[in-house]
């Protein structure tokens, strides 16, 4: 579900109504009435309201450039102007010489949007038609007259008998609309030089399918069963609502105006319907009561995604229309449409996306859970490697040191045992000399323990203090 998007656009003063002032007060949302009798607190907050120095391509970069582009993905999408007379919608959606309008800047954009998608071909086809006193005419082909509003279950809402041209590029589709524009109904009134005095719907019907495959054999089969998407792109122009006494008209114009408001007043019913729920509640809403209604019904509260530009004149002398057009846009703003890709489904082409679905979700058991558990493992492998090695390499020291302990005892108990004979040699060499010496010029004498050579006490000593530190080094290798 999405809202209507509304935006306001304010027309610069002209020079008879510039020395009035403006009396209203804007902010890029937001509007409200500061001076004059009518001056009142009321806020009226929109999606974007534009001030007089806007230009047109930047009202179309705020909301429009994001409709045409899902028009080109498969969503109906609709853009109309609204307002009173001489409130700038002509100049909004066509353009000016000097500032071209949403119209020519939206048809350029669905060819650029449509080069990108290059796994896609489109088919585009045009209409333009006209309501005018509640007949519609063809603008393509002006001798279709009165045609007729229809519905079938294929087709939703359609005008039948009217013109639709294949085109294939942006110049070709301008082309075709100013061709449109020589025989729309346009009539001077005391407002607007170049009244326009009709609703005028531009619509584009984008047709695109998937291109396939390369293999051309594969290419031809899926022709048949690929989905097609056809969405409606709608470029709406309105005639302005006004009053007999400031239009001064009469006659012709009289008839005509009488016309307009009809079907602007069945616009603003559905509008409000759409906005109090009513539809939701089981409740009837007017679609039926005027042509414009009927066409539009998809862009109004259903499955379309709609852009109202609503425009208006600031001069203090139509306060009261704008505040009209702005009660309206208010209302618009809360009806939400509910829009979705638009895509015909033949038997064929249903079955081929079920097999493909199922082609994608076996591809997905099959490989997810495997990619999953293979990087595990591996993850796994190359921890067990590193451990073992670790292993090994803790172990190999383990043994080297072991080796080196024992051979260092082995060493220490070699030189222990040479030192003992040397130690026992030198004690009985001692023992001789003593006895020499005695049986010489010294007396003998009784020691209670054998005097040992000084030699062999420090060699004692250290060998002793060495074999402590050499077990305890073992003990702790
Ligand atoms: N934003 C703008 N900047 C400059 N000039 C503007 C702007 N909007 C409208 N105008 C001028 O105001 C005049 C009336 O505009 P336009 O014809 O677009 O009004 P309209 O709402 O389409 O009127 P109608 O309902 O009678 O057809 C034109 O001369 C147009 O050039």
């Amino acid at each position: 579900m999405e809202k209507i998007l509304v935006s306001i656009r304010v027309r610069p003063l002209n020079k008879q109504e510039a020395s009035k002032g403006m009396p209203w007060k804007l902010t890029p949302n937001t509007i409200n009435l500061t001076a004059g009798p009518s001056a009142s607190a009321q806020t009226y907050t929109f999606d974007r309201v534009f001030g007089t120095d806007s230009k047109t391509r930047d009202i179309y970069e705020a909301h429009t450039k994001k409709i045409i582009s899902s028009t080109v993905r498969g969503f109906n999408g609709t853009i109309f102007a609204y307002g009173q007379t001489s409130s700038g919608k002509t100049y909004t959606m066509r353009g000016s010489q000097d500032e071209p309008g949403i119209i020519p800047i939206a048809i350029q954009d669905v060819f650029r949007n449509i080069e990108a998608e290059s796994n896609r071909e489109f088919l585009l086809r045009v209409s333009y038609m006209e309501i005018y006193n509640e007949e519609i005419k063809d603008l393509l082909a002006p001798e279709n007259r009165k045609l007729q509003v229809h519905e079938s279950a294929e087709r939703g809402i359609f005008v039948a008998g009217l013109r639709e041209e294949i085109v294939v590029s942006p110049e070709q589709v301008l082309q075709l609309m100013d061709a449109g524009e020589a025989h729309r109904h346009i009539g001077e009134t005391n407002m607007n030089v170049h009244s326009s005095r009709s609703h005028t719907i531009f619509r584009m019907v984008i047709e695109s399918r998937d291109r396939g495959e390369d293999d051309p054999c594969e290419r031809d089969s899926l022709q048949t069963s690929d989905p097609v998407r056809v969405s409606h792109l709608n470029l709406v122009d309105l005639a302005g609502s006004e009053r007999v006494n400031k239009t001064g008209a009469e006659g012709t114009r009289l008839k005509e105006g009488t016309h307009i408001n009809k079907s602007l007043m069945t616009l603003g019913n559905v509008i409000n319907k759409l906005s109090e729920g009513i539809e939701k509640q089981g409740g009837h809403v007017p679609y039926r009561d005027s042509k414009l209604t009927r066409i539009l019904q998809p862009a109004l509260g259903g499955n379309a995604k709609t852009l109202i530009i609503c425009n208006i004149t600031p001069a203090m002398i139509h306060v009261d229309e704008t505040r009209g057009t702005l009660q309206f846009a208010s209302r618009a703003n809360r009806v939400t449409n509910c829009a979705q890709v638009n895509e015909i489904m033949t038997d064929a082409a249903l079955l081929k996306r079920q097999k493909k679905e199922i082609e994608e979700l076996r591809k997905k058991l099959q490989e997810s859970p495997s990619d999953h558990w293979e990087e595990e493992i591996l993850n796994l492998r190359n921890e067990l490697l590193k451990t073992e090695l670790e292993k090994e390499r803790m172990a190999m020291e383990l043994q080297e040191s072991q080796k080196a302990a024992e051979r260092r005892i082995k060493e220490q108990q070699q030189k222990i045992e040479n030192l003992s004979t040397m130690v026992i040699n030198s004690a009985v060499d001692d023992r001789c000399f003593e006895k020499r010496k005695k049986k010489g010029n010294r007396r003998e004498t009784w020691c209670a323990r054998p005097v040992l050579n000084p030699v062999f006490e420090e060699v004692s000593h250290r060998l002793n203090s060495q074999m402590y530190l050499l077990s305890v080094t073992s003990l702790r290798a």
